[in-house]
């Protein structure tokens, strides 16, 4: 495991000076975490989980550990189209480079749960969906009423065999809850039919899990939003966890598992605006990005723009 520093050279852009704060881009408004200011009000941090080795460990397409600096560089250049009362931060990378996946998610807990105990609100850019398990655990030091909520084309509700993979978040979590007597509150969304054995519908069912198919968002956005307003106010907390591969392989071919009859960016947005709205969201990820199978960056522009969407809330 290497811990790497915050890296300006990720945050570049186009300098449109001429047109003032008009002219901003995000790059511009990125600080250094360490240099924070005690008077900041709930700022966002990002960190970076640089890790494939869940994947590797499921037996899918590796790839993602470099996903953290790409995505930064494209969300660097977007323009700024929400006022910022704080700047936005970064700490830097969390590398898993030596197959020790449970070492590199120790530091991820010991970091974000120092986050989360500051009140500031971070944003994990994995990696392979073996971040969401630490972000969990995190959150999970602080509050105990914690509705779980994944976009995902998959339950990623596998029992390790023996080890935490990416496809064994979820159930992990589960565990967690029962070893503390929680309730596992857990809402995939955007689930495919043809993404999941009967073993894993299976034991979403058992597990009492309250899932959305990707079809019931294709049938009723509106819906599944309002339906999800309600459900979500039993919660004190909320934490967000978004998989690229929820995503159509039209718009997010540059990930692990590909998808068809996948959701869009416009259904995504529209899901992470209420979630948002809620003010109850207290981690979000964003995980399995891909750049070895990404067709001209495509999927990584679509990562920076859903990060965006948590930005601007
Ligand atoms: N992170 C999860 N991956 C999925 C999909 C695997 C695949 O289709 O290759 C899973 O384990 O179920
Ligand atoms: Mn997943």
């Amino acid at each position: 495991m290497q811990k790497i520093p915050f890296n300006q050279d990720c945050w570049t852009g186009r300098v449109d000076s001429e047109d003032g704060e008009q002219g901003l881009r995000i790059y511009q408004v990125i600080r250094d975490y360490k240099n924070i200011k005690a008077s900041s009000v709930q700022p966002k941090v990002f960190v970076g989980f640089c890790s494939e080795e869940g994947v590797e460990r499921n037996k899918g397409r590796i790839g993602a550990k470099n996903s953290p600096d790409l995505i930064r560089k494209s969300l660097a250049n977007l323009p700024l189209h929400f006022s910022t009362t704080d700047f936005i931060y970064d700490t830097g990378n969390i590398i898993c480079d030596d197959k020790n996946l449970e070492a590199a998610r120790e530091e991820q807990i010991h970091q974000i749960d120092k986050i989360i105990k500051k009140n500031h609100f971070p944003i994990v850019i994995g990696g392979g969906h073996e971040t969401a398990l630490g972000d969990f655990l995190a959150l999970a030091k602080s509050y105990t009423n914690i509705g779980i909520i994944n976009i995902d084309a998959h339950f990623d509700l596998r029992i390790p065999n023996p080890q935490s993979t990416s496809g064994t978040p979820f159930y992990e979590m589960a565990k967690y809850c029962e070893e503390n007597k929680l309730n596992f509150n857990y809402i995939p969304i955007g689930i495919q039919e043809l993404g999941n054995t009967k073993a894993l519908f299976n034991r979403a069912e058992n597990l009492s899990v309250n899932f959305i198919m990707a079809d019931e968002v294709h049938l009723n956005l509106n819906k599944v939003l309002e339906d999800l307003k309600i459900v979500i106010q039993q919660f004190d907390v909320l934490y967000v966890s978004l998989d690229m591969d929820v995503f159509d392989a039209a718009y997010a071919p540059g990930v692990s598992a590909t998808t068809v009859n996948g959701l869009t960016p416009f259904q995504v947005k529209y899901i992470l605006k209420v979630l948002m709205n809620s003010n109850k969201v207290k981690i979000f990820d964003l995980v399995e990005y891909n750049s070895l199978y990404d067709v001209d960056n495509s999927t990584a522009k679509l990562s920076a723009q859903m990060i965006y969407e948590v930005l601007r809330c």
